[in-house]
């Protein structure tokens, strides 16, 4: 680890990253260390075993980034060998929780060793009670949108759990008290999805009770995102923790001059088709489509639009395969014009494809500012509360994207698929032309070449001021 550990003795700073064991947040933490190492900043970034290889990649500076992989231990009730969330199904996301804690000590270890100035962290909320001995500052950074942190894990949110019972979708939909929007917000049935915020499980308590208890105790509490989309949600989250929350700007890798390629499979595939033709679906790293039925109407739905379609998906519950998922006759049908795979593409490259039109998305926060950076059209299919607020902001907030509609029950059909990519694909549609418009305006904005660099340099000054005081 050379000389990496400096306490504030040189105008270089030393940092240790320790994200939520999860593929948006890694990606997230890295790409953020990748700006602050352009700086000349250290990091020692800290993940599991598993998770090296593919994060590896994204290190644009392996003189100043350093990686070092952290034991995960096996807990009662997780998958064997689990290490990040793409091996744990969503109910079981506590039990990945409580392993982490059981790093503490590795963790500690690590940490009285280098004694960094810093430490950014997200899930592990006992960062502050072994950095401050050690003399390091900490910055709870979180990847999500201001939005849903305003929404859920502030302490005006604190809701009160009689005996385990699960609370009324009505109650869970509830913003708190001086909550900044009226259209960021969640319908009853979509509430649902937060039930797992409040819900305690033994030994660690609840999501929100972590959450609350990481960003109380940090030095600083920043955020993956900037003023001019969710300010008003950042302003929120300081008055509730009356402290300083520091923003990073979008975050996204810069276009390298010589940067990794499409793979030629999908580069040479997407080439048959018409610029701006392909319509493009990935839902993130984890896997997201429980239902078989959800997965079915989401191809029926591309297979009716009749543009070429890449769909990039984790298989559904219940099966090994996106093939075995597949509806009857779909790829015989589809031949020539549609892929369904099952494992992993290189996202932006694909959104940056000259073929690719559309991007149909399930709203994460990092596939959120990638869509907004890029020229595709944008359809949302969120799945869960975060992506849903995310979704609000885009579609309401932003006018820039189309929501897909779903029922009372929260399932959307192929026909409300198939009519938002249409809505944005047809020449002439009113509301292609608007979102379209939006789009180019903030795409303008973000994309303006001082914009994340002025954003990168005053959080590099937030943090030089953190360790100073
Ligand atoms: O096939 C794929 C799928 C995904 N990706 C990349 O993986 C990343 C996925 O991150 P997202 O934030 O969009 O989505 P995830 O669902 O994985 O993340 C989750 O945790 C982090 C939060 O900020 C997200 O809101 C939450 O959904 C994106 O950078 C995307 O480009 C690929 O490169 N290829
Ligand atoms: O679904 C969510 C709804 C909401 O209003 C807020 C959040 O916040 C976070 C979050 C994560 C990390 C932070 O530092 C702050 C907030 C959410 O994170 C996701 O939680 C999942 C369940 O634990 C987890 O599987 C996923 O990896 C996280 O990205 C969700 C919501």
């Amino acid at each position: 680890m050379g000389d990496f550990g400096s306490n504030g003795s040189s105008s270089s700073m030393s940092i240790l990253m320790y994200p939520w064991l999860a593929f948006g947040h890694m990606t997230a933490f890295l790409h953020l260390s990748n700006k602050l190492a352009e700086k000349g900043h250290k990091i020692l970034f800290l993940l599991p075993k598993k998770a090296l290889n593919q994060v590896k990649p994204l290190n644009l500076y392996p003189n100043l980034i350093t990686f070092h992989t952290i034991s995960i231990p096996q807990v009662k009730g997780l998958p064997p060998g689990a290490e990040t969330n793409s091996d744990v199904p969503f109910f079981l996301t506590h039990l990945l929780a409580v392993a982490m804690n059981q790093t503490r000590p590795e963790v500690e270890t690590i940490l009285c060793t280098n004694k960094p100035d810093l430490v950014f962290y997200d899930s592990a909320d006992w960062i502050p009670e072994i950095a401050k001995p050690v003399g390091a500052k900490t910055v709870c950074f979180n990847t999500v949108s201001a939005a849903s942190i305003a929404l859920t894990l502030v302490p005006a949110a604190e809701r009160d759990i009689i005996d385990g019972k699960e609370m009324l979708a009505e109650e869970l939909a509830k913003p708190p008290l001086g909550y900044p929007s009226s259209k960021v917000v969640l319908l009853a049935h979509e509430a649902k999805t937060l039930s797992f915020v409040w819900r305690r499980h033994e030994g660690i308590g609840s999501f929100f009770d972590g959450k609350v208890t990481a960003m109380r105790n940090c030095d600083a509490i920043a955020i993956r995102t900037c003023r001019e989309t969710e300010g008003k949600f950042c302003d929120y989250i300081g008055s509730q923790y009356s402290k300083p929350v520091y923003l990073t700007g979008p975050v996204l890798p810069v276009d390298e001059p010589n940067k990794t390629s499409l793979e030629p499979r999908w580069a040479d595939w997407l080439a048959k088709f018409k610029p701006g033709s392909v319509v493009f679906c990935a839902f993130g790293s984890q896997p997201v489509v429980d239902k078989i039925d959800q997965f079915q109407e989401l191809c029926l739905g591309l297979e009716a639009t009749g543009l070429p379609f890449l769909v990039a998906l984790k298989p559904p519950s219940g099966v090994s395969t996106v093939e075995e998922a597949l509806p009857e006759g779909f790829q015989e049908r589809v031949r020539g014009r549609g892929v369904v795979y099952g494992g992993w593409v290189q996202q932006p490259l694909v959104l940056d494809h000259p073929s690719v039109g559309c991007f149909v998305s399930h709203c994460g926060f990092g596939s959120m500012w990638e869509s907004l950076m890029s020229d595709c059209q944008m359809v949302l299919v969120p799945q869960h509360g975060e992506q849903i607020l995310n979704a609000r902001l885009m579609a309401e907030e932003m006018e820039v994207a189309v929501e897909v509609e779903r029922g009372d029950n929260g399932w959307f059909s192929r026909r409300s698929l198939e009519d938002a990519v249409k809505s944005v694909m047809s020449e002439g549609s009113e509301v292609g032309e608007n979102v379209r418009k939006n789009h180019e305006k903030w795409r303008c904005v973000l994309s303006d070449s001082g914009f994340a660099d002025g954003y990168i340099s005053k959080f590099e000054q937030n943090l030089i001021d953190l360790v100073k005081s």
